[in-house]
This record gives structure tokens, sequence and C-alpha cells, in this order.
């Protein structure tokens, strides 16, 4: 009878510590290994060698190889929005500097073809982006503990409009299977609408969930619908709506009026059976602090409150799945 320490012993190098169970079923070798850590390149390069490796193994016909943390302790979160300028890539970047200061480690990858801003929102734009030499991308650290890679980084400014459907999904599947270590949360700002980027990242990297942004007007509703549907009709959950530029916050008295209308996406949440996360006042200070790489939510400010509100919401949901161990 084949023994497991024949099979340990089989085992490659860089499974050294990464094993955590191996049992014979039959002939059949199944093995469940920790791939914490790991890019996706180099865990399925890892599961390719322990199966040549074990296949060698007197009495092993076939080997069943589980990946357990790559997949567990990874959430993927889509940012999205019917059109653009609703503040997607706002909320995006100070989501994940809530998240991060409330001990989830998070990514962002700007996946906003058209617009990249998540290096000026997060003060890294002079962080240059380091491959390796079988071109896995390392990410850039800002100051406020998110790591980021943004598609502005791959393409030259300007040149967007030339890409087609394969380079974009090439590019996206360069920053989605880049070295993000022990990031738990990737958050990924998506371009507005529904093109290449949003069906490669649904097809070929499946969100854990989604968050849609609107303003409350009508139109920009009717188009946040479109987002939705797009992530129900792929089958990822959606967490919620927030409803950003809710209410002007006059920066001389503090009053609060309604250029565009209030409370639209939550009506609009409620009605199509989905979350309502939150809302964001139109403020003259989260465009000024955005602008210069200064996030609110890492400010101690009426406006960094409404933004850390929203990521606790997320940050419970994210918890949970974790605890039921999805
Ligand atoms: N709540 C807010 N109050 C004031 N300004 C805001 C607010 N949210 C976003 N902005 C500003 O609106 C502009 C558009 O925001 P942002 O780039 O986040 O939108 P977007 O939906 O990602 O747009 P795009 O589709 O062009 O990438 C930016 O100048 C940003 O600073």
């Amino acid at each position: 009878m084949t023994s497991e320490s024949a099979i340990r012993e089989s085992l490659p190098t860089g499974a050294v510590g990464r094993v955590q169970s191996v049992r014979m079923k039959g002939a059949v070798a199944i093995l469940v290994v920790d791939a914490a850590g790991l890019t996706r390149p180099d865990a399925e390069r890892l599961e390719t060698e322990i199966r040549a490796n074990v296949l060698r193994v007197d009495g092993v016909d076939d080997v069943r190889i589980a990946l357990t943390a790559e997949k567990r302790e990874r959430h993927i979160i889509a940012i999205g929005s019917g059109k653009g300028g609703v503040g997607k890539s706002t909320l995006t970047a100070n989501l994940a500097v809530a998240l991060a200061a409330s001990g989830i480690r998070t990514g962002v990858v700007d996946a906003d073809i058209y617009g990249p801003s998540q290096p000026t929102l997060l003060g890294t734009q002079d962080e240059k982006v380091v491959a390796s030499a079988d071109k896995v991308l390392t990410p850039t650290s800002s100051a406020f503990g998110v790591k980021t890679l943004s598609m502005g980084q791959l393409i030259e400014p300007g040149r967007a409009i030339a890409w087609r459907g394969p380079m974009v999904g090439g590019a996206l599947t360069q920053l989605m299977e880049a070295d993000w270590g022990d990031t738990e949360v990737l958050l990924v700002d998506l371009p507005p609408g529904t093109g290449d980027v949003q069906l490669t990242m649904l097809q070929k990297f499946r969100p854990s969930g989604a968050v849609v942004v609107s303003t409350p007007q009508d139109l920009a509703l009717i188009d946040a619908t479109r987002a939705l549907d797009l992530f129900g009709q792929a089958k990822v959950p959606v967490l919620g709506l927030v409803e950003n530029m809710a209410g002007y916050m006059c920066p001389h008295c503090g009053e609060l009026s309604d250029p565009f209308g209030h409370g639209g996406a939550e009506a609009a949440a409620q009605a199509l059976g989905h979350p309502f996360l939150g809302r964001i006042p139109l403020s003259i200070e989260i465009r000024l602090a955005s602008d210069a790489g200064q996030p609110p939510a890492a400010q101690d400010t009426p406006q960094g409150e409404a933004f850390r509100a929203i990521a606790a919401r997320i940050a419970s949901v994210i918890r949970t799945v974790q605890a039921e161990g999805g």
C-alpha cells in the first residue's frame, strides 16, 4: 500500500510547509495545499510540480489537489457604475483606505482604462511598478496601507482608445495576477458601463461581490440599474448601492441642500431588492482632498465618517463570509 510518507517525500521543495493533508483513496492521492500568498501563476506551477512528483510514487494512479487559501482568503469586490463621473474611483480609494484602517489587508486594482485615477487618489503616482523576470508585477504601496496597481501604469496616457478586447483582457489579467501577497480584499475600480474589462472581470475572475455607485438623479439611476443587471446576470452578489453627491454641504455654513435630489438611490435599491450601503455628500473638501492624494476616509471629518460607515458595512459582510470559510 502507498504510504503518505512516500508521497510527502516525493514533494518538490516549493511545497515545504504548504501541504496540509495527504491521504490515499484507492490509487488516488488527495492533497490539500495551502496556496496563501502565492500569485495565481505560482500556485498553478506548484500544483503542476506536485502532481508530476506524486504521480511518480509507486501505487499512485491519479492525484487530486485542493489549493485552499487562494480561493478562501482573497475577496474580489468590483466597484461599478452605469456612467462615468459619479465618483466610483473616489469611493473605491476611500473604501480601501477605511478597510485597511479597520485591519483588513486591502488592495486596489484600477481597471478604469479610460480614466485611471487611483495613483492620484492614493498618492502613488511617483511610484514605479516593478515586474519580475516572468512578468509578475509587484503592486505599489500607498501611505494609507493600501497596495495598488493601475491600468494607467500599463497604458501610455491617451492610448486607451486604441486598445481592443484581448489587449484589455491581458492587461487586466496582469493586474489581477500580480503579487498581491497576503492581501485579503481586492477592490476593483471598473470603467463605467459594460465593456471588455467588465466581461473579462466577471468571466475570468468571478468577484465575490459588487458595489454600484450612483448619483441621485433619475438618469444616473437608470444607468446604475444596467450595471446591477450586469452583475445579476453574471451571478455576482450585489453587496449594495451607494449614493454619491447626495446633498451639497456648504463650505461656509455647513447647511445641506439637494442640487441633484436626495434618496433616489435608496429608493431604487429598495425597489430592486438590493441593500443600500449609504450616502456620501457632495462636498468641495472631498474633491480637494482627493485631488491632493489625501483620501477623506483617512481624516477625522464628517466626509471621512461617511466613507468609513459604508466600509464598515462591507467589512461586516466580508468577515461573515470569512467566518463561514467562504
Ligand atoms: N462626493 C463628492 N463631492 C465632491 N466631489 C466629488 C465627490 N465624489 C467625487 N467627486 C469628484 O468628482 C469627480 C469624478 O469623480 P471620480 O473620478 O471618482 O468618478 P468616476 O465615477 O470614477 O469617474 P470616471 O468614470 O471618469 O472614472 C472627481 O473630480 C472627484 O473628486
